[in-house]
């Protein structure tokens, strides 16, 4: 399953270009659109009475007539629910012809619990908020107890951004096309979705080159040829040298949990940079993992200097103010002058809350040429609002399109997290990512994932990739652990998902 992520708008071009080029004319792509979902249907609900198959104005519906047909020549009791006519000379307007059920109104729609609804309303072509009369006939697909299978997305959906337009319905099973689209990662359309499946209907993959999406699912596929592995010729210090930073005596936990989770990312020395009211706590609890007495930036960089370090994080616990912005702007003219990951989360984040283009002004200076540093930003929502607040507030933009131009505009990799952890680049990139579990939502996992993504930086994995892996990595370690976890379980559990991504080198996903 190919992993780029097309737009409603690009998808549409990938149709023209794959209509364009062959085999496939639009008839036939709808016809291998239609023939997959009434497949679906006849395969998992093979006991419904009747099928009642929502056909909307444009070719969704068209999709809708096709699957309409295969299930009565199948033998399935199926009604079409329908107002108005296709577009004359559309595609959905030949499938309508073909198919010879009578079409019933949505008045008419009155499905029940044991039957099976085909949702065909709308798909990539939706543009505006829904109303009458589509808006009362998903309330009650919506309310009657039915499955609901959506062709390509949910009516009312966005496919772009995810998000609601007016009111949408809730799949049980949503078949789509060639490649998925934001919307069904994005949430709440990923809930909407229901299981969503991917049906290859003939278009041709070669049309990607010329769409050039820039948008990614997040797997191993995406960044996988990056993770470092240490080889024969390695030690400590080849394999990367990560500094945390510390808080004060009474906040040194998320130091430490991010340090530990550096070093299980495969960071050949970690170093706890603390300062001195501090140290005693610090040295009670560690040790693999080095400390070293810290006061001030400058203190700092002269021992990033000396023990060659390669990757920085600081944020976690370290306490918000004008001390922790000395500290970034510091660490950040270090990033400008060498190869150099700086990691910033947290009280990092929200210290800039007052004066963003400080920061961002300073991550400029980093740049983004070879042998030179790069910079990460891993907010909360919360945290997000304090750096970005017109962005949080843009009502209608997607939080894929929202982490887009925060990293434009910070020149970082900036990592949104959430249930959909949206990883994007100040050169356009992005990806979502999609293997968390809410048990992740623990005190102390942010910090967890900040060491992970410091770990992988300071190994030399680019910034964008080094982010996008350490995401999948912290989510897959929660995932497996489930119910009852704690931050403290996850850099114990990263040895083994490590060991799977390494064993299935090669493979596809
Ligand atoms: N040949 C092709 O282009 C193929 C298209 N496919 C299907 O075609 C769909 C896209 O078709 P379309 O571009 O026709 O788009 P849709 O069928 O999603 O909807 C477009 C129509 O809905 C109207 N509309 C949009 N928002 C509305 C709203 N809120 N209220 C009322 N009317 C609204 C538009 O004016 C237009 O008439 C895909 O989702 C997919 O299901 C597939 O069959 C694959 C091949
Ligand atoms: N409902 C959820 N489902 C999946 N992942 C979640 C959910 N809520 C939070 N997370 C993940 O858990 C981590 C929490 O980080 P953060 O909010 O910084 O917490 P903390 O500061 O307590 O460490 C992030 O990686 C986030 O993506
Ligand atoms: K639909």
């Amino acid at each position: 399953m190919g992993i780029e992520l097309l737009s409603p708008a690009q998808m549409a071009e990938a149709d023209r270009l794959a209509i364009t080029r062959g085999p496939f004319d639009g008839p036939a792509l709808m016809q291998n659109a239609g023939s997959a979902v009434a497949r679906e249907i006849l395969s998992r609900y093979p006991q419904a009475q009747t099928v009642h198959v929502l056909a909307g104005p444009g070719n969704n519906g068209g999709d809708g007539f096709v699957a309409a047909r295969l299930l009565a020549e199948a033998g399935v009791d199926v009604r079409v629910h329908c107002e108005g006519h296709p577009r004359p000379g559309s595609d959905a307007e030949g499938a309508l012809a073909e198919m010879r059920l009578p079409l019933l109104g949505f008045d008419a729609f009155a499905p029940q619990a044991s039957d099976v609804i085909v949702d065909a309303l709308f798909g990539a072509g939706l543009v505006r908020e829904i109303g009458a009369p589509h808006a009362p006939v998903i309330e009650r697909a919506n309310a009657s107890g039915a499955p609901i299978v959506a062709v390509d997305l949910p009516s009312g959906l966005s496919g772009e951004t995810g998000l609601v337009l007016g009111i949408a319905i809730r799949a049980d099973l949503t078949v789509t096309f060639f490649r998925l689209k934001p919307g069904h990662l994005l949430y709440p359309g990923r809930d909407l979705c229901g299981e969503t499946i991917l049906v290859d209907i003939g278009i041709p993959a070669d049309v990607l080159a010329d769409i050039g999406s820039r948008t990614f699912r997040s797997v191993p596929e995406l960044w996988r040829t990056h993770i470092p592995w240490p080889d024969s010729g390695s030690h400590k210090y080849a394999r990367g040298h990560v500094g945390v930073f510390s808080g004060g005596p009474s906040a040194t936990g998320a130091a430490r949990l991010a340090a530990i989770s550096a070093a299980r990312a495969g960071a050949g020395a970690v170093t706890v940079l603390s300062p001195r009211q501090a140290v005693q706590v610090n040295a009670m609890h560690l040790t693999s993992v080095m400390l070293k007495r810290t006061d001030t930036p400058e203190e700092a960089v002269m021992f990033a200097a000396d023990r060659k370090m390669t990757s920085a994080l600081i944020g976690p616990g370290f306490g918000v103010g004008e001390r922790c912005t000395e500290f970034v702007l510091a660490l950040a003219r270090l990033a400008a002058g060498r190869p150099f990951g700086l990691v910033l989360d947290a009280d990092a984040i929200t210290s800039f809350e007052n004066a963003p283009h400080r920061l961002f002004e300073a991550l400029a200076a980093i740049g983004s040429e070879t042998g030179r540093g790069c910079a990460v930003l891993t907010p909360h929502e919360g945290e997000f609002r304090r750096l970005f607040p017109d962005l949080a507030d843009a009502a209608g933009l997607s939080k894929l399109e929202r982490a887009r131009r925060a990293a434009e505009r910070s020149h970082a990799v900036v990592v949104l997290k959430g249930p959909d952890t949206v990883i994007a680049a100040a050169d356009g990139r992005a990806a979502i990512n999609t293997n968390a579990t809410p048990f992740l939502a623990t005190a102390g996992s942010g910090d967890v994932l900040a060491g992970i993504v410091a770990g992988l930086l300071a190994q030399g994995m680019p910034a964008f990739e080094a982010a996008a892996a350490g995401v999948w990595l912290h989510a897959e370690a929660g995932a497996r652990f489930g119910p009852g976890l704690i931050a403290e379980d996850l850099p114990g559990l990263l040895p083994a998902v490590l060991a799977g991504l390494r064993d299935s080198q090669g493979s596809s996903s």
